[in-house]
């Protein structure tokens, strides 16, 4: 394996910084060509993936490595369907948390909490593993629904055993049926955020799982670095943004000013990326779908300017954040909840290599390269 640096003591070489292009793991669920724009999830191009599959049949693909026969499939549906019910503790919870805290934080909190309701956590097998794998991709949509409905002072609705995953999200959150082709939309939009290789929070659930922590730390964990702006975070700031920039004509200026002042324009750029990304073309694409079904542009087409101005000043590319942020937003979802949608699809990725992790562990643990001081005297406190 290709590493950046000797494991000796001794030895240290130039970091890379924000360990760019090093390669820390061997992983077989997928991969990425920055490139060429290609994106695979165990050998299957993504783009066939957003065509013809579902997001429970990527979910079995990420967790087992090849897709289910129908007979699987099917008993994936219902193991995920039996899972769905939230323990009432978690519930509790819920209500009592105030309403203005980050649908992020409520995640993280309420994912971290499930593990005093299951007997299987702090088992690593892979039986064990799978359970509790399956647990999470089946609540987490029903915590984030949940919470939404009782911060605004509604009563969370069940699940419908019968429906997907993408369905049922919406079902919950609004109380009533989503159309056959948003909710299809939705579907697609997990399948593209299902995984991503070693982004920083599957990286952040790798170590944890590494130290032989079960799935639950793991998970919350990998929550609290997809929250951040620089990661799942910045699909919410992408809608801020647009929200403030208000109109076609303000994005010019808007831009200009925001690069002159060397500020990040959320939504654009990526680690591995040199072109376009995949999925930013298929939410191209529902950005503009759900904003003709509305009958509202307008935050298509501002996206659209964004775009082409951050080609011309800087070259860069959208990633999977940004037109994520207008397709939700024209499916009615709040601004704060787009980042806990993308937790709902990542989970199967996170799931999926903490699985990995534990079948092959070995301790992650590198080295620092010390850039302090030697040799300091130590000078008693009143002496300072
Ligand atoms: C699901 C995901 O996590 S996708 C990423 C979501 N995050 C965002 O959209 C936030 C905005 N984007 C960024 O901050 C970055 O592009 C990242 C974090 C995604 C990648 O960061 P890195 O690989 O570390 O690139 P880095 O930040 O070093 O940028 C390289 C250069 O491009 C510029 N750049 C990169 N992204 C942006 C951006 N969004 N806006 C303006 N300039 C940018 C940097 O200023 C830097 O320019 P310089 O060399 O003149 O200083
Ligand atoms: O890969 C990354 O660095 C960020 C990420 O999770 C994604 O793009 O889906």
């Amino acid at each position: 394996m290709d590493t950046a640096k000797d494991t000796s003591a001794t030895s240290k070489g130039a970091t890379p910084a924000g360990l760019e292009g090093v390669v820390a793991a061997q992983s077989s669920i997928g991969d990425i060509d920055g490139i060429k724009g290609i994106l695979i999830y165990q050998g299957i191009n993504i783009h066939d993936l957003a065509r013809h599959s579902t997001f429970e049949e990527v979910v079995f693909l990420l967790w087992h490595g090849r897709l289910p026969k129908r007979a699987e499939l099917d008993e994936l549906k219902e193991a995920l369907a039996a899972a769905q019910q939230v323990p009432e503790g978690v519930i509790e919870m819920l209500r009592r948390i105030p309403r203005e805290a980050d649908p992020m934080d409520v995640l993280r909190t309420a994912v971290s909490s499930l593990s005093f309701y299951d007997e299987d956590a702090h088992q690593t097998s892979r039986e064990a593993s799978l359970r509790i794998a399956t647990r999470l991709t089946a609540r987490l949509p029903v915590i984030v629904a949940a919470f939404d409905r009782l911060r605004n002072g509604k009563e969370p609705v069940a699940p419908k055993p019968e429906l997907n995953i993408a369905t049922n999200f919406l079902y919950m959150l609004r109380g009533e049926m989503p159309g056959e082709r948003e909710a299809r939309i939705f579907d697609v939009a997990l399948i593209l955020h299902a995984d991503h290789e070693l982004n920083a929070s599957t990286f952040t659930g790798r170590v944890i799982a590494a130290t032989l922590a079960d799935m639950y730390a793991a998970v919350t964990g990998a929550i609290g670095a997809l929250s951040g702006p620089l990661h799942g975070g910045a699909n919410t700031a992408v809608m801020k943004m647009l929200l403030e920039i208000g109109s076609i004509e303000n994005v010019e200026p808007y831009i200009k000013n925001a690069l002159a002042q060397k500020k990040k324009v959320m939504g654009f750029g990526h680690r591995v990326y040199r072109t376009e990304d995949p999925r930013a073309t298929w939410l191209r694409q529902f950005s503009r779908e759900m904003g003709e079904a509305k009958g509202d542009l307008r935050w298509y087409e501002m996206s659209r300017k964004i775009e082409e101005v951050m080609m011309r000043e800087k070259g860069l590319y959208p990633n999977v954040d940004f037109y994520s942020a207008s397709t939700y937003y024209m499916m009615g979802i709040p601004l704060d909840l787009f980042t806990p949608i993308f937790a709902i699809s990542r989970i199967s990725g996170w799931t999926g290599h903490i699985l990995e992790q534990y079948a092959n562990n070995r301790l992650i643990r590198p080295r620092a390269e010390y850039i302090g001081p030697r040799d300091v005297p130590y000078v008693p406190i009143d002496e300072r």
